[in-house]
């Protein structure tokens, strides 16, 4: 997968009864894949809501997007199974309903306890050998337990099947000195930011970026993924500040769980979805928050994509 540029990791649509809403999804895949720059689209992850659907509902939305995007892009699904086999075999299920790729989601017990040396190498290796799927390493935040120290990230950034990662870290001490180590030991992986509450640093080291923020603004994230690879501070910095009433109203909010319900709101707002229907646990942020991410879209000049466009994809 060639992932140098910008990959959305699209919100699931549900119909106002909280159903899967499988025409929704579809226009917003089209919708994403029609803006140049973007490379794939990352489905199942965080802001997908992946863990609130069952097997079936993650199967089926799976098979959607494929058919939605028709070969432009690869899918690539959240693999979030606790146990290694059981991961593997999601993968396989996947795989099996089109997937390309796999964002390989730590096992959530390891945020509580932390994780056993060699354990998240053996939860890799099991998803590419079992499913094929190409893996994204995929590094949660320093503050975390289940942030693998950098001896963990290279044995896997190194093992056959993985491709790219997806980096949280959030702690630029051991950004700057990870990334460089990272590239040395495997200088075809591709380094991907998902800071999505301050992108602006991150963005002169990668390769490219796998943000939820990609619903939202994905015209001016490939803007500022190409000024960064540019080394543009100037052009990066007035990206990044157009952009900051957004970055404000979605990402700086009390935790990131809200920042998917404001990703549904700047969707509708943008007119591409009719509505922000959640799954629990997520809540709704209420009447004057949703009017606070409104107006940061007409602050920032992002507008609202026109039916003619839509209806063109
Ligand atoms: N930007 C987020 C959301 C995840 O997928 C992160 O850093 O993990």
């Amino acid at each position: 997968m060639d992932l140098r540029g910008l990959s959305p990791a699209p919100v699931t649509a549900f119909t106002r009864d909280g159903d899967v809403d499988h025409e929704a999804n579809a226009r917003l895949a089209r919708w994403l894949v029609s803006v140049k720059g973007v490379k794939s689209l990352v489905i199942l992850g965080h802001a997908g809501e992946g863990t609130f659907l069952t097997e079936d509902e993650r199967l089926a939305l799976i098979r959607t997007y494929v058919e939605a995007v028709d070969g432009a892009v690869p899918i690539i699904a959240g693999i979030t199974g606790e146990g290694t086999k059981v991961a593997a075999e999601e993968a396989k299920k996947c795989k099996a309903a089109g997937a390309t790729g796999a964002l390989v989601y730590p096992n959530h017990g390891w945020l509580r306890f932390g994780y056993q040396k060699g354990a998240p190498q053996s939860r890799y290796k099991a998803i590419w050998e079992e499913s094929g799927l190409q893996c994204i390493l995929f590094q949660y935040p320093d503050a975390t337990k289940a942030s693998y120290d950098l001896d963990t990230q290279l044995d896997i950034a190194t093992q056959e099947g993985v491709v790219a990662t997806k980096n949280g870290v959030r702690n630029m001490k051991r950004w700057y000195v990870e990334i460089p180590e990272l590239k040395k030991a495997n200088p075809n992986l591709q380094i991907l930011s998902c800071h999505d509450e301050w992108l602006l640093p991150t963005m002169f080291d990668v390769d490219g970026l796998l943000v939820g923020y990609g619903n939202i603004a994905p015209e001016l994230l490939v803007k500022l993924i190409e000024a960064g690879k540019a080394q543009n501070y100037t052009e990066a910095r007035k990206v990044f500040e157009q952009l900051l009433p957004i970055t404000r109203t979605v990402y700086h909010r009390g935790s990131h769980m809200e920042g998917t319900v404001a990703l549904k709101l700047g969707l509708v707002k943008r007119g591409i979805l009719d509505h922000a229907t959640i799954r629990e646990p997520l809540k709704n942020l209420g009447e004057k928050a949703e009017k606070e991410i409104f107006d940061a879209f007409d602050a920032a000049g992002v507008g609202r994509i026109q039916e003619a466009v839509l209806a063109a994809e």
